[in-house]
C-alpha cells in the first residue's frame, strides 16, 4: 500500500507570526484527516525552528525546501541537512522547478542533494516536470525520463517522495487534466525500482480540484503552493473526500 503525502510549500511566504497565526487555524482542522495521510509543510528556513516547537506532539510533519549536499564547509547562504534534522525537519523538497529555473539547479547538483538528505535521514521529494514548450514539443516523457535517471544515481528509493510538477500548471490555475496527470505519474512509476515511491501531483491544485486529483489511481498526494498559504484552504485539501 503507497503513502498519501499532502505536502505544502509556501515557498519564500510567511513570517515567523504568519506561520503561527496559520497553525491556529489550520490545526485544529485535522481532527477530521484520516490518519493514514502524512500531511507536511515545507517552510522558508527561517521558521522551521518555530514551527518545529508548535508542531511538536502534533501529526504535521515539517519540511524545508532546499539542502546543500554537503555536511558543512564555506558555502556561503546554504542549510546542511544535519542543521534541519537538529530542529526537527524530516523532509526536504530537492529540485523544485523554481530552483532549477532562477537558481541554476541541473540534475547533476538535485543527485547530490537527494543523496546527502538521505544520508542524513530526511525524506526528498525529488521534483520532476516539464515546460509548456518541452510539452508541445513531444517531450515531456524524454525530458521526465531523463530527469530521472540522472536524479535518481545511486538514490535510496525506499526513502523518497517523487512530486509531478508540469511547469505550466505551477501558480496559473491551469492545471492538468488528471487523467494526463494520472498518466504521467504511471510513466514515472514505471521507470522506478520501487513500485511502491509516493509520487505527487503538483500545480494549481486547489479546494475544488483535490476531490477529482485524488480520485486518480497513479497519485499519491499534492505537492501545494499558493493553496496551502490559506488555512481555510490546505485544510480543505487535506481533507479530500
Ligand atoms: O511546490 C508547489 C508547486 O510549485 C505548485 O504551486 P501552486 O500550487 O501555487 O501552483
Amino acid at each position: 500500500m503507497r503513502k498519501i503525502v499532502i505536502a505544502g510549500n509556501w515557498k519564500m511566504f510567511k513570517t515567523q507570526a504568519e506561520s503561527q497565526e496559520f497553525l491556529q487555524e489550520f490545526l485544529p482542522a485535522l481532527e477530521e484527516t484520516p490518519q493514514e495521510r502524512e500531511v507536511l509543510l515545507c517552510s522558508p528556513f527561517t521558521d522551521l525552528g518555530i514551527l518545529s516547537k508548535s508542531l511538536h506532539g502534533s501529526r504535521v510533519q515539517l519540511g524545508a525546501q532546499n539542502v546543500h549536499w554537503a555536511e558543512n564547509g564555506a558555502y556561503t547562504g546554504e542549510i546542511s541537512a544535519p542543521m534541519l534534522t537538529e530542529i526537527g525537519v524530516r523532509y526536504v523538497i530537492v529540485g523544485h522547478s523554481e530552483r532549477r529555473q532562477y537558481f541554476g539547479e541541473t540534475d547533476e547538483t538535485v543527485n547530490l542533494r537527494l543523496k546527502a538528505a538521505q544520508t542524513f535521514g530526511l525524506t526528498p521529494i525529488l521534483c520532476v516536470g516539464e515546460t509548456k514548450q518541452q510539452r508541445n514539443a513531444g517531450e515531456t516523457e524524454s525530458l521526465i525520463t531523463n530527469q530521472l535517471d540522472k536524479g535518481l544515481i545511486d538514490v535510496d528509493q525506499t526513502n523518497l517522495v517523487i512530486a509531478y510538477e508540469p511547469i505550466w500548471a505551477i501558480g496559473t490555475g491551469d492545471t492538468c487534466e488528471t487523467t494526463e496527470a494520472n498518466r504521467v505519474i504511471g510513466l514515472i512509476r514505471s521507470q522506478l525500482k520501487n513500485p511502491n515511491v509516493p509520487i505527487q501531483y503538483g500545480g494549481s491544485v486547489k479546494p475544488n480540484n483535490i476531490d477529482e486529483i485524488m480520485a486518480e489511481p497513479e497519485i499519491d498526494g499534492v505537492l501545494v503552493g499558493g493553496a496551502s498559504l490559506e488555512a481555510a484552504s490546505f485544510a480543505r485539501i487535506v481533507n479530500y473526500k
